[in-house]
């Protein structure tokens, strides 16, 4: 996988140690059921073929008992329910790099910029380790989910039943002061992030989701840049800047330039 995308058949025979007709039997098969997309240099996994390699090793772990509706599709992945073994409730999320958002690749350099030849697939796994190795960092001290497992370009993590701030109307759910104070907490997690080495990078009213106590949980980590990243102060003024921006609109002054003082300061 890590180093070709494109298979030649003859390799897979070898590895699969089995005749080439059961092997292009399966072959055929796995490509029905788009497991596998076909070429002149060979086979190549699909992005639903990783997907089945995930759900098979995470089932097999005994960590993943079901899996439910889809949940959302975001820019870069599909969240879906899943049922965990013990019976509790969670989310899965696929890592799908490079289906739409080119540009934000730029971002990943900091942790891929000496591997070559990168597969999207490679790529997607990366940035599922980068997401679930942040979220162990993070959790509990941050209100981020948590954590539980990850394969491939899978991971694992509590859910939030709750809704993205985006699409809450806050003075329908909550008073004046409540909503500043929800400012107010939402700015102390960032410091607290800050303060374990991480900026989220990509902060905004599609991240943070509030559940039914109003409490609220910042998701979606991948993007997360250190503190000592060379644009660390361009993504924290701009992650600053959408929060200050987004509760404008329900009256909450504050200074960005302030707030990214207090949030580097000691
Ligand atoms: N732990 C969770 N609990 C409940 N819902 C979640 C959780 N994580 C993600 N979601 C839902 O799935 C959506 C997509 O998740 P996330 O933002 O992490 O992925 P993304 O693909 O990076 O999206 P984006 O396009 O915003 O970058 C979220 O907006 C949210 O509605
Ligand atoms: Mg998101
Ligand atoms: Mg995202």
């Amino acid at each position: 996988m890590r180093h070709h995308e494109w298979v030649p058949i003859d390799e897979i025979v070898k590895k699969a140690k089995m005749p080439e007709k059961d092997v292009l039997y399966r072959l055929k098969r796995l490509n029905k059921f788009e497991f596998v997309v076909r070429s002149i240099y060979g086979y190549a996994v699909s992005f639903g073929g990783y997907d089945a390699l995930a759900i098979d090793a995470l089932y097999k772990k005994g960590i993943l008992k079901a899996i439910g509706n889809k949940l959302g599709v975001g820019k870069e992945g599909d969240v879906y329910n899943v049922l965990l073994s013990d019976d509790r409730e969670a989310v899965l999320k696929f890592h799908k790099h490079g289906r739409t958002c080119f540009t934000r690749g730029k971002r990943y350099r900091e942790f891929v910029s000496n591997k070559h030849h990168i597969s999207w697939l490679y790529m997607s796994r990366l940035t599922a380790e980068r997401e679930f190795e942040i979220l162990n960092e993070l959790f509990p001290t941050v209100k981020v989910p948590e954590p539980i497992a990850q394969n491939r370009h899978a991971i694992i993590m509590g859910k939030i039943t709750g809704e993205e701030l985006k699409v809450l109307d806050l003075e329908k759910l909550m008073s004046k002061e409540e909503i500043e104070e929800l400012f107010n907490k939402i700015i102390e997690e960032i410091k607290k992030a800050y303060k374990i080495g991480y900026i989220h990078g990509d902060l905004s009213e599609f991240n943070i989701l509030l559940d039914e106590n109003l409490d609220f949980v910042i998701i979606d980590w991948p993007q997360a840049i250190t503190k000592g990243h060379p644009d660390a102060e361009f993504y924290l003024k701009r992650d600053i800047n959408n929060i200050v921006r987004y509760f404008k609109k329900y009256k909450i002054k504050a200074d960005p330039d302030e707030i990214y003082k207090y949030v580097v300061g000691e």
